[in-house]
């Protein structure tokens, strides 16, 4: 779903890489944190993907497409595959929860009836059904990175990327946000998520990418397990009806 290969990125020409020969894949239905310090290329690795910016050397591909090569012009339909969502949660301060969720499918031509199912489904599915009518100072932060979230959904795009989603929350409210994510995960969406929170990474075992001045130094499950333990798992519990 998400591969990048040899990706190096440089702001200046000259200066030190914001990502240094990094590869990685990310697969179709994988839920994944990418960790490290302020500075170490989490963002960067984000906006490879939507394409904001381009790799200095290297490759990378998002669901099917090659994005050194793809034309600008077909860049508008690789962001529709892709929802994104921010540590500030960037909401239109005038408009009601629902016609903050609505906007995005107004600006892809969807018909009206068609919103008017998929925006209560979205809002039921990140936990605000009841808040379609509120605005956004009227709601808690947490509530207000679930607009945020269900906002990126609403397309329902094949992958969603989070950036420090829950950096301006406290730690119940960001477990609350990271269980919205996982359950969008489980409908299929992919996910990757930016987070410093080390203990978010501890209490939602996932695989961790992390990044050390650019460089990929970790990918692995998170908690010590690898990503062959679940059939060690079943033979133990079959060991055990024995
Ligand atoms: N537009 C830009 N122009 C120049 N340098 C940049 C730009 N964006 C990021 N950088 C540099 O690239 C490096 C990686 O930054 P990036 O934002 O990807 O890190 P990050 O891990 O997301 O950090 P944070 O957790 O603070 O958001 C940093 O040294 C940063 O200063």
């Amino acid at each position: 779903m998400i591969r990048l290969e040899h990706v190096t990125k440089r702001y200046d020409a000259g200066g030190a890489p914001a990502l240094d020969d990094v590869t990685c894949e990310i697969t179709r239905g994988e839920f994944v944190f990418v960790v490290g310090t302020s500075g170490s290329g989490k963002s960067t690795l984000m906006r490879l993907v939507t394409r904001e910016v381009s790799p200095t050397k290297g490759s990378v591909l998002v669901a099917g497409r090659d994005l050194v090569a793809l034309p600008d012009r077909q860049v508008p339909a690789l962001r529709r595959e892709i929802g994104v969502v921010f540590q500030d949660f960037r909401l239109l301060e005038g408009k009601t929860v629902y016609q903050n969720v609505a906007f995005v499918l107004r600006v892809l031509g969807t018909k009206r009836h068609r919103i008017k199912q998929l925006v209560p489904e979205t809002l039921d599915l990140v936990g605000l059904d009841g808040k379609a009518g509120r605005l956004p100072h009227e709601l808690s932060g947490g509530e207000q990175q679930r607009v945020a979230i269900a906002r990126a959904v609403v397309k329902k795009p094949p992958i969603l990327l989070a950036d420090e989603p829950t950096g301006n929350l406290d730690p119940e409210t960001s477990a609350e946000i990271v269980t919205v994510l996982d359950r969008i995960n489980k409908t299929g969406t992919t996910v990757a998520m930016a987070t410093h929170d080390q203990g978010i990474v501890d209490d939602f075992r996932k695989r961790v990418l992390e990044l050390s001045d650019g460089v990929l130094v970790r990918d692995e499950a998170s908690g010590g397990y690898t990503r062959g333990l679940p059939a060690y798992d079943e033979t133990r519990a079959r060991e055990g009806d024995a």
